[in-house]
């Protein structure tokens, strides 16, 4: 089979820069051993791109990968404007967020276009695509349009909400239709699954038969496939990463003090104003735990040209600048706060180097600083995951200590809790996380949904074509991988 993996951001090679984003960050080691051609933007846009779709190739270990300039006249109203604008705040839940014009939606259906005429000459008999994210709900639809009868599925980052948030994205039932080109639809969790099913029916009054869909464009499946990380291959870097520079100059900089952690995009999803304010409680209710331990916040840039980013930003500095200014002495700053990227091998070192790791998102598909935060934990004396409830990655880490982002009270005590935690429980909940992390791995995760998909659409040829049956293949036994719904 030859793999064309899709996606609106690719990641280059360079294991010493900053990744910016989990998408990218998870793929890259993934697609770069199994000989897929990537597909994505190269972040420059192109007067009359549309004409004549022009790629940068370059090799990606067994494979390569292919970066894009996309149209000039649309790139804004594809990526800030519908993709980020209208799409991304209904699927985390913040439809007061929606800034949502026919220009952009325009835009991104012209970017989906785009993408699907570039991506015709990557095709071959055994091609199987894999479009990732909401940028591009309606590729598969387009890919369908221009006679490609190979495999498509698709994998969802974010989470999925109810239906009646969905409502809130204009043309969501067109574009929903668009979805059910794809042969194999993938969430993060089951709830997203539920979610999505859920507007299938009430919305679309479509007929679902264990999570398959059946539409005009014949039969979807959706099914669950959490993200994850290699836990062991982060372990290592860990380790190691303790000598890295800026690792030891943070150590030697906390003189005993302790370290709690968080690694965020700057992002209104993740979280970041009610972590801030619980930490600001915290000190106030335990003045002992004030000079005693510290906060380093990264928060990295993203998004930027939005108005809501440049909003949280300003919120944001000036949150921590009050915090600081309350609580601060004239040797000890109680937050740490940084808008800048790391590479993950420091990032490695940082989170090893913090005794609490604060991940506290409103929502989140899954989110990797979580998964990566346990990995990179010293076993004979690990830290303790503090956790958002609506984060995807709270299935799995179900024994960190799960927290509600939205009742800072509790946040609050849930930090003191975990700073206070004794050695064996520590152990016990770090080793029950490293275990599931290690069952779930980002290898796991891309040979389920690559097997998935190959099942899938050969089950479905053989049910659309049942006049040459011996000509397909059969269905094969359960085949463990794949968590359907
Ligand atoms: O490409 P950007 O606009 O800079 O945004 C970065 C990425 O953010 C989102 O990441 C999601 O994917 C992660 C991996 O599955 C997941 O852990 C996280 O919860 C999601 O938020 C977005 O979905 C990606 O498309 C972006 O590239
Ligand atoms: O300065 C930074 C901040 C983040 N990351 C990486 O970006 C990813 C963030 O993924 P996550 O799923 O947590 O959230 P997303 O940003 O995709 O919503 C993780 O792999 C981090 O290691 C990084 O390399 N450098």
């Amino acid at each position: 089979m030859n793999l064309v993996v899709v996606s609106n951001r690719v990641a280059r090679g360079a294991a010493n820069e900053p990744m910016t984003g989990g998408l990218a960050a998870a793929l890259l080691p993934v697609v770069e051993k199994s000989g897929a051609i990537w597909v994505g933007s190269s972040g420059r846009v192109r007067d009359g791109a549309q004409k004549e779709p022009f790629a940068e190739i370059e090799a990606l270990g067994a494979g390569a990968l292919a970066m894009l300039d996309l149209p000039a006249a649309h790139y804004g109203g594809y990526y800030e404007g519908f993709a980020n604008s209208a799409l991304w705040p209904a699927l985390h839940s913040r439809t007061d967020l929606i800034r949502a014009s026919q220009e952009d939606y325009l835009s991104y259906r012209e970017v989906n276009a785009f993408m699907a005429r570039a991506l015709l000459r990557f095709q071959k008999p055994d091609t199987a695509f894999w479009i990732q994210d909401y940028h591009f709900l309606a590729l598969g639809s387009e890919l369908r349009d221009r006679g490609v009868t190979q495999p498509i599925g698709f994998f969802l980052h974010t989470p999925w909400p109810a239906h009646s948030t969905i409502e809130g994205v204009p043309h969501h039932r067109e574009l929903v239709e668009a979805m059910l080109a794809y042969d194999l639809i993938g969430f993060q969790t089951r709830d997203d699954c539920e979610n999505f099913l859920d507007y299938i029916s009430s919305d679309l009054a479509l007929e679902i038969d264990d999570g398959v869909i059946t539409s005009r464009h014949g039969t979807t499946r959706a099914a669950v496939f959490p993200i994850g990380i290699d836990a062991e291959k982060f372990a290592l870097q860990a380790a190691k990463a303790m000598s890295h520079p800026d690792v030891s100059r943070l150590r030697r900089s906390l003189n005993g003090e302790k370290l709690a952690i968080g690694v965020d995009r700057l992002d209104y999803s993740k979280g970041l104003v009610n972590r801030i304010k619980a930490f600001d409680q915290m000190w106030s209710l335990h003045p002992a735990l004030a000079r005693t331990v510290s906060l380093l916040q990264i928060a990295t840039p993203s998004r930027g040209a939005i108005e809501a980013y440049g909003n949280l930003q300003s919120e944001l500095a000036k949150l921590v600048s009050d915090v600081n200014g309350r609580h601060g002495e004239v040797d000890w700053t109680p937050i740490r706060y940084l808008n800048k990227g790391f590479s993950q091998t420091v990032l490695s070192g940082l989170y090893r180097t913090a005794q609490v790791g604060v991940v506290t998102p409103l929502h989140d598909g899954m989110n990797l600083v979580a998964k990566e935060y346990v990995a990179a934990q010293n076993p004979a004396d690990p830290g303790v995951l503090v956790l958002s409830k609506f984060a995807g990655a709270a299935n799995e880490l179900d024994t960190a200590l799960l927290v509600n982002p939205h009742d800072i009270d509790g946040m609050a005590r849930t930090i003191a809790t975990a700073l206070y935690m004794p050695l064996t429980e520590r152990r016990m909940r770090w080793e029950a996380m490293m275990a599931k992390l290690s069952a779930g791995s980002i290898q796991r995760w891309f040979a389920d949904f690559v097997d998935a998909l190959q099942e899938t659409h050969a089950d479905k040829t053989a049910t659309e074509m049942p006049e040459r049956p011996t000509l397909w293949p059969l269905r094969s036994a359960n085949r463990g991988g794949a968590r359907y719904h």
